[in-house]
């Protein structure tokens, strides 16, 4: 599996990679070897879903964030679904983002590189590998690329047709967002039509009063003739995901035409979870050998060691944009815990960006049994990241969000406060709680705050 593969224009070259035999954590368990092998032939001669020549210009992006010259923001959904492909459903979380991202400029005054936790995020690492519901035990869902969340024993099956499915859901869902960031749908003239459609709270009405300036300001560009660079039309917007599933990554590795460099086609960006970041596990192998951009996330049992272990692994030529440590350490623990491992890298400035997950620290689980977060430890975890780079001299990179566009009750507090007893209301997500559009626009502003206020 993965010695042969295809190069960007989709003619099949003998591939070099014999991908070894190492320890894995969290791969399904498939049970019909023969429908596996042929899923898998049949997607390592699908077209690649990105080009080698984008995630090296988003290479470029990363390293611009890593030097303080940009800022990332990175989000969507904790786990995409195949029946939430809609074109409503990705046209919102396509607006919250270019508004959140607009906020961030505003505050920030510097480029803010856009990537989407989507068209791809359709598989999940679990803590159990299985669930039981009144005395029945099944396998745990483990997002649509591999079974069902349905409680039955055919949904929850690992069925290897499934990966044949979410790569045509990634597909179209990529399509949709080229079509909305370069359509003329993120004209920086429309940013009052992004914030249309969602309920309307504080939020959205700071959201409106910043739009008129913007638009006082553009009719200021178009009044002087300047106002037609195509920067102002389209935005750049990456796709990235967990690369979870190996049968699934290794299938979707394409050389690059121009340079003969192997690519994970399935996404721009490609990020290694807390669960399997294991420096002599699969995992980490898989990502040092394709040329992507890549990131590991980073819990709070995280060393010295292991940073300095993975950046030799990942990253031995220290080129800028390469490799992103995700930070995912709890608003409590961060301040303990992140300094000592900033110091540990801080002499290879330039060639590491720092990017702040500040969800899956602090989930916790509600009277009633949901997985939920407060809105003030998740911007609290932000503050804490801010303040850890500011003490020891290095870029705070950027942000990675578990957001929807929807008018989800999951994650508790924010300005129009959902309480833990609202949380049966309209929770929705298959997995982990996500912010909703009201609290993904007011955690845009106190970031943008943060950035104003020179705590970066
Ligand atoms: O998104 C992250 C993990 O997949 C998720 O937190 C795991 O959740 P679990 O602990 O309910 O399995
Ligand atoms: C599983 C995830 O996070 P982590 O690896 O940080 O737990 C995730 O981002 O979906």
């Amino acid at each position: 599996m993965g010695r042969v593969t295809t190069d960007v224009t989709g003619v099949p070259v003998p591939h070099h990679m014999d991908w070894p035999d190492l320890p894995v954590k969290q791969q399904p368990s498939w049970d019909d070897p023969t429908e596996l092998a042929e899923v898998l032939a049949t997607i390592a001669h699908y077209p690649p879903l990105v080009f080698a020549g984008e995630a090296d210009i988003l290479r470029e992006r990363l390293a611009a964030a890593s030097q303080g010259q940009a800022f990332v923001l990175q989000g969507g959904d904790c786990a995409e679904t195949l029946s939430g492909v809609t074109g409503p459903n990705i046209r919102d979380r396509i607006k919250t983002i270019l508004q959140m991202a607009v906020v961030l400029t505003y505050g920030a005054g510097m480029p803010i590189v856009k990537i989407g936790r989507m068209a791809g995020q359709f598989a999940k690492p679990r803590s159990a590998d299985v669930e039981t519901r009144d005395g029945v035990t099944l396998p745990a869902y483990r997002g649509d690329m591999v079974n069902g969340f349905e409680f039955t024993p055919e949904s929850r099956r690992h069925d290897p047709k499934r990966l044949l499915r979410a790569y045509h859901a990634s597909t179209a869902t990529l399509n949709l967002v080229r079509g909305f960031t370069t359509g003329g749908f993120a004209d920086l003239r429309s940013v009052h039509m992004w914030n249309k459609g969602f309920l309307s709270g504080p939020a959205q009405a700071r959201y409106e009063q910043m739009a008129r300036e913007i638009d006082r300001a553009m009719r200021f560009l178009d009044a002087s003739g300047v106002a037609e660079a195509e920067e102002l039309r389209r935005v750049e917007f990456y796709a990235a995901h967990e690369a979870l599933v190996l049968d699934y990554e290794r299938a979707m590795v394409r050389r690059d035409s121009r340079t003969g460099r192997p690519y994970d086609t399935s996404a721009h960006f490609l990020w290694v979870g807390e669960r399997t970041r294991d420096l002599d596990g699969a995992h980490i192998d898989f990502i040092s050998r394709v040329h992507n951009p890549v990131g590991v996330k980073l819990g709070p049992t995280a060393t010295r060691d292991d940073v300095l272990a993975l950046l030799d692994k990942l990253d031995p030529e220290r080129e800028p944009g390469r490799l992103t440590f995700i930070t995912r350490m709890g608003a409590e623990r961060i301040g303990d815990v992140l300094p000592a491992l900033l110091e540990s890298v801080r002499d290879e400035a330039g060639s590491v960006t720092w990017v702040c997950d500040p969800m899956h620290g602090n989930t916790f689980t509600s009277p009633g049994g949901y997985k939920t977060r407060r809105f003030d430890d998740v911007v609290a975890e932000v503050r804490g990241f801010f303040a850890a780079h500011q003490q020891v001299g290095t870029w705070a990179g950027g942000i990675h969000v578990e957001l929807t566009g929807n008018d989800v009750t999951e994650c508790v507090g924010g300005v129009s406060p959902i309480d833990l007893d609202d949380l049966g209301l309209r929770y929705e997500t298959l997995c982990d709680p996500r912010l909703n559009h009201q609290q993904s626009l007011e955690m845009a502003f106190q970031v943008a705050e943060m950035l104003e206020q020179g705590e970066r």
